[in-house]
């Protein structure tokens, strides 16, 4: 069994279907369940360890691994950002270093890169299609702010394990040519990121550490390790999954230029629109409870878009106003308040923007896991939870600008 730790929900969903899209079985969990199904190919527990202290997020990711263990995962993958999101002191490092110690890994190799998702990395640095990542709306992103594109550098500042990046011409001569090269740099290095332009040279990274017993990353590498795990294990088949109905809600806390995007088609398509304004007022009571009375006054069938999401320079605003930290804690519970209103209102389709702003609401309504349904966007699936809901959890970055107005169609 492969079993995957991921440090936010929207991440853990890519993951996870990564995984599904290859035939495995795969459950995910949010939080720590308080059992896996052994019987699985892949179980991913999705956390919020992303931006928390280093130590509560180790402690989690630690706990989490025992929990995969012990229901039989031989190969454990730490999920991060394609954008390697981290703030300076971790947690990417801290949690590798951790997981490393726990399995005994001596060369761990993991990239970011998910050439599916328009992310590369060459010579060691990471691009978001054609910018590197320092020159992308990451350097923007309210809680980590990636202003620079050396993956070795951000790794050694995070790690106590030295890090080497693999170059493409390694890489690009096939499974045996990178296994050599691991072999070789196993006395020197920790970690080790290969570069990877395409799907075919991720699928060449994981033939040569298939069988090592931590690797991580993205979603590619995590795919690209199913694909290899299938091919081990045979076809499996399946009726393809379909997109859920209900009524719907969209609820966004996400400041990425994408969703930013999605926010605006979804309000030139006349969809009604409630925007949290922090500035106004710094309480998640009070800004949940003006929104859900404003929702109880719609006269329409249309789904709502309830969010808190602004561009930059009024970001910038609000986090002068109450701290970065404040402002984004006071947002996600109000998001997270207005979802359960929503729920006991009769929704039961949640369609979420943003990873953190996703786990809050996760957690507020009480969902402990699901099974991944169909694929709204690439690395965004429905997950279907035990009593009823229906969440799609979207990373900031993922899908076309008419993902949040799609997903939340009458149907
Ligand atoms: N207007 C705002 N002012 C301050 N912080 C905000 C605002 N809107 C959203 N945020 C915070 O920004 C963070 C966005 O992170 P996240 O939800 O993970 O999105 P992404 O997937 O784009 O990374 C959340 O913590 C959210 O509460
Ligand atoms: O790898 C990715 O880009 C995503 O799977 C991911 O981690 C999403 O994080 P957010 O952008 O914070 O939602």
């Amino acid at each position: 069994m492969i079993g995957a730790i991921a440090d936010d929900v929207t991440g853990g969903t890519d993951a996870a279907v990564a995984f599904r899209r290859q035939g495995l079985r795969t459950a995910i969990h949010f939080g720590l369940p308080e059992a896996v199904d052994p019987g699985l190919d892949a179980v991913v527990i999705a956390l919020k360890t992303r931006t928390i202290p280093a130590a509560d997020a180790v402690a989690q990711s630690l706990a989490a691994a025992d929990r995969l263990r012990a229901a039989g995962a031989d190969r454990l993958y730490f999920k991060y950002c394609s954008t390697f999101d981290s703030t300076a002191a971790g947690n990417i490092g801290p949690v590798l270093d951790a997981l490393a110690a726990l399995t005994g890994a001596d060369a761990v190799v993991h990239t970011p890169a998910s050439p599916e998702h328009g992310r590369t990395a060459y010579q060691g640095h990471l691009f978001v299609h054609d910018q590197l990542l320092s020159d992308s709306p990451m350097r923007d992103h309210p809680l980590t702010p990636m202003r620079d594109a050396n993956l070795v550098r951000l790794m050694d500042a995070q790690s106590t394990g030295r890090s080497a990046a693999v170059p493409h011409q390694v890489v690009s001569d096939g499974a045996e040519a990178i296994a050599a090269a691991i072999t070789k740099a196993r006395r020197d290095f920790r970690y080790l990121f290969p570069d990877a332009l395409t799907d075919a040279d991720l699928l060449a990274v994981a033939r040569a550490v298939a069988d090592e017993p931590l690797t991580g990353g993205g979603a590619g590498l995590a795919g690209a390790l199913a694909r290899v795990a299938a091919e081990r294990r045979g076809p499996a088949t399946g009726p393809p999954p379909q997109p859920p109905g209900g009524r719907a809600a969209v609820l966004a806390g996400s400041c990425s230029r994408r969703t930013l995007e999605q926010i605006a088609h979804l309000r030139e398509a006349g969809r009604p629109a409630h925007r949290l304004d922090a500035l106004a007022t710094p309480d998640p009571e009070a800004l949940a409870a003006t929104a859900l009375a404003w929702y109880d006054a719609l006269d329409t069938e249309a789904a709502p878009l309830v969010y808190a999401s602004l561009p930059p320079q009024a970001l910038a605003e609000v986090q002068r106003a109450h701290g970065t930290e404040r402002s984004a804690q006071i947002l996600e519970a109000a998001v997270a308040r207005v979802a359960l209103g929503l729920k006991e209102r009769g929704v039961t389709r949640f369609v979420c923007a943003g990873g953190e702003t996703s786990g809050a609401i996760v957690a507020a309504l009480g969902i402990g896991g699901g099974l991944i349904g169909a694929e709204a966007a690439r690395g965004v699936p429905w997950i279907h939870t035990a009593d009823g809901l229906d969440v799609l959890l979207k990373s900031g970055n993922f899908g076309d600008p008419d993902l949040l107005l799609t997903a939340s169609e009458p149907r």
